[in-house]
């Protein structure tokens, strides 16, 4: 390979901070920067590295710096829209093989929540794994395990509690040496109080929430990439809790398998599951195989993907539009006089 015969080296993507990044490679960590190569031959923010990613570097130990020359493919990656412009995919983390969608037992459980996360789980190509923290504070686990089971099909579930340290040998397996596991999950559910927990030590600080309140405040803000005790590594970036469901297609059919393949099966294949004679979501509903909420939800979330799709052709447009315009300005500008 031409890196490594120019004395090149490999290193993942711990942080990033302003176009600074914080690399773990075989000198430890390093502080790099992307070449100039790299950035000219960018076309979007997706082409600049990201959380997770492993990049081609030239390491300088001695100062503790790197040049960043290229992003290795990414094996999977979570993405959102970039602030403020348009269309272009800012990558929030990759190469995660598993995500830990994590929600609380207490007030803060949600099923169409957990739904929305299925959804940017399947659609990043990282492993869903479910796991519901706060146990302790849970009184009728059993009924929320299937619960939540019937909405999340053939994904693994794991009831946890950190505060008692329950629960977390069975979340071993996905946190094997060369294995990465990205948080998923809203503010105040204990993202932080695991990661220090499966690290053993206090990496993340965890903030006191108010009796009574379990929503918290956004204290993740240094860290993003850890190291755990048993060789896997943890992703847990304040971006991923700004994650909206954008260019969710592949992810939503596989989250609603179960009403698309229902769905399939209508008499009329544009029906719309109104009045419909033949109509199977109809007759689903009747006879109690498919719940009227988890529908109803399937919908709300496709008008949603509906609407962000036609904003996103709308901004297409526009930018088109912006380029043609600068485009011909600069040919009247270059036309010879006559
Ligand atoms: N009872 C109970 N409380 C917990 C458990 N895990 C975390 N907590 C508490 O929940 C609160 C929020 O925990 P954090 O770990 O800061 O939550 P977080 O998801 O990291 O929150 P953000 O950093 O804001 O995203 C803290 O007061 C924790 O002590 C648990 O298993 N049981
Ligand atoms: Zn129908």
């Amino acid at each position: 390979m031409p890196y490594l015969e120019q004395g090149m080296e490999v290193g993942r993507i711990a942080l990033e901070h302003k176009r600074m990044y914080r690399i773990f490679t075989a000198h430890g960590e390093l502080l790099g920067e992307v070449s100039g190569k790299l950035r000219y031959e960018a076309a979007g923010r997706e082409d600049y590295p990201a959380v997770g990613d492993w990049v081609v570097i030239s390491p300088r130990p001695e100062e503790k710096r790197a040049t960043i020359h290229a992003i290795l493919p990414r094996r999977s990656k979570f993405s959102r829209k970039a602030a403020g412009s348009g269309v272009e995919e800012q990558i929030v983390a990759a190469n995660v093989d598993t995500v830990f969608l994590v929600n609380a037992l207490n007030n803060d459980y949600n099923l169409r929540r957990l739904e929305r996360y299925l959804i940017l789980a399947w659609e990043s190509g990282a492993n869903p794994v479910i796991v519901l923290s706060k146990a302790d504070l849970c009184a009728d686990l059993a009924a929320r395990i299937a619960e939540v089971e019937a909405v999340a099909v053939g994904v693994p579930v794991h009831a946890i509690s950190s505060e008692l340290g329950q629960g977390l040998d069975a979340l071993a397996p996905y946190l094997g040496g060369g294995q990465t596991v990205a948080l998923l999950g809203s503010s105040g559910v204990g993202k932080s109080t695991l990661i220090n927990r499966l690290a053993g030590k206090d990496l993340q600080q965890v903030k006191e929430v108010r009796a009574g309140d379990d929503r918290g405040r956004h204290t993740t803000t240094h860290r993003e990439l850890f190291q755990l005790s048993g060789g896997g590594l943890m992703i847990d970036t304040p971006g991923m809790r700004e994650l909206q469901l954008w260019e969710g297609d592949e992810g939503f059919r596989d989250a609603f398998d179960d009403v698309e393949t229902l769905a399939a099966s209508c008499r009329f294949h544009d029906c719309q599951h109104q009045k419909e004679p033949g109509c199977a979501i109809r007759l689903a509903i009747e006879d109690g195989r498919l719940e009227r909420s988890r529908y109803d939800s399937y919908r709300k979330l496709q008008r949603e993907l509906a609407h962000q799709a036609r904003k996103e052709d709308a901004a297409l447009r526009a930018a088109e539009k912006e380029k043609w315009k600068k485009i011909h300005k600069s040919l009247r500008h270059t036309k010879p006089k006559r």
